[in-house]
């Protein structure tokens, strides 16, 4: 958009002048429906930085204000953007996230009338700290250069630490809504960067709720619906195992609920280190599918052998819960690390899909058959 600009009917220009505002309105009526205060955040901070950046910077930053709207939206943006990463997600009708949207309105208030009514002495003051002192041909000025690397250092972080399609969507959003404060002097930069940011941020938001529907929770895994939704565009050449976690009743019984949970998670975790192209999915309860495309069966047993040895070699660490109650206080620091450990196997049975099979059904039909012959030779075992 930016390299063709210049050559654009003037009615196309302003649908891209225009574009941020009707994507901030699309992505407000999304946010609100998916229920995401982070989205409405994006939309608050990007809506008024763009409309700052139109309404004043259309100018010489040697113009005063000018110069002060450029030195506060450096900073608004990359506070607000960071803030927004680091504040837990908890629903976009929440006490707290009125409290959010408030306290955005109050600083474009405030900003507005910072532009509009501050006296010169208390603007040089301001700007002494943040104004846009070029570096290399950039107009950002250094201070607001280092706040923004701060915060994106800071985002980065965040992301690293968590990172699921909706705090990926936001960081770089993030970065596309400060990007053009270091190019102001391109033509329609703000409109193209800014619209840029809005999408970001729809898409990781449909992912993240996409994700919702297809991910199961506990193990991070995809869930039964997108296995099925897999199977129903393979048509032929595909083996699909069926895992479950042996005597786990027996284990749950003995150790509780939460502990069952746990094994789940781990089992989940090692499965998906799965090689030779298996992509696991939590078929539900203890039970587990490993679906290996274009590829025969013995292919997938050599690979699902190594994963049961895997699981079977690593042992799992309890928590002696009903010790640690007894325990006096000393003791019980004593009693919070790992107590004992306990071996954890799966048997697994395999299927390849055949002209015999009129559809996936079937294939899971014998891949449980199988696994029923792994439980009967006594467990821990591959079976095809
Ligand atoms: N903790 C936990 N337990 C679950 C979950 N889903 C299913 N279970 C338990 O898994 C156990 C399944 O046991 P069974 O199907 O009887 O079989 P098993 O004890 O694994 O024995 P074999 O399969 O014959 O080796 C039941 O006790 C369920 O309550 C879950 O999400 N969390």
């Amino acid at each position: 958009m930016l390299i063709w600009y210049a050559e654009l009917s003037s009615s196309l220009k302003d649908i891209i002048y225009w574009m941020p505002y009707g994507l901030a309105a699309v992505t407000a009526m999304l946010a609100i429906q998916f229920n995401r205060r982070q989205l409405i955040v994006v939309v608050l901070v990007n809506t008024f930085s763009y409309w700052l950046i139109v309404q004043y910077l259309q100018q010489p930053l040697d113009v005063p204000e000018a110069k002060m709207a450029f030195t506060l939206v450096c900073v608004f943006i990359p506070c607000n953007m960071v803030l927004n990463l680091l504040i837990k997600e908890n629903g976009s009708k929440t006490l707290r996230a009125f409290l959010h949207y408030w306290m955005l309105i109050v600083q474009a208030l405030v900003i507005t009338i910072l532009i509009n009514y501050l006296s010169v002495d208390a603007q040089s003051l301001i700007e002494n700290w943040f104004a846009p002192r070029p570096i290399d041909g950039l107009v950002i000025s250094s201070s607001a250069l280092a706040i923004s690397t701060l915060c994106l250092v800071i985002a980065f972080v965040r992301l690293a630490h968590r990172p699921t399609s909706l705090t990926i969507g936001l960081f770089f959003s993030f970065v596309a809504s400060i990007f053009p404060l270091a190019f102001l002097d391109r033509e329609a930069i703000s409109s193209v960067f800014f619209s840029a940011s809005m999408l970001i941020v729809l898409y990781s938001g449909f992912r993240a709720s996409h994700e919702l529907a297809y991910r199961d929770e506990l193990t991070g895994l995809l869930g039964r619906r997108m296995l099925f939704e897999r199977l129903a565009g393979l048509s032929k050449n595909y083996t699909l195992a069926m895992v479950d976690i042996d005597h786990f009743k027996k284990f749950n019984d003995t150790y509780g609920h939460d502990v069952g949970d746990d094994v789940l998670a781990m089992v989940a975790s090692k499965l998906d280190q799965v090689e030779g192209g298996g992509q696991v999915f939590r078929y539900g309860g203890e039970e587990f599918t490993v679906l290996f495309k274009g590829k025969k069966l013995d292919h997938a047993i050599a690979f699902l052998d190594d994963i049961r040895e895997l699981i079977a070699e690593t042992p799992f660490a309890i928590r002696d819960k009903s010790n640690r109650e007894k325990a006096s206080k000393s003791a019980r620091k004593e009693n919070t690390k790992p107590k004992n450990t306990v071996q954890i196997t799966v048997s697994i049975g395999v299927a390849e899909k055949s002209n015999q099979h009129a559809n996936a059904e079937e294939v899971i039909k014998d891949a449980d058959k199988a696994l029923y012959k792994a439980k009967d030779k006594g467990r821990n075992i591959v079976v095809g």
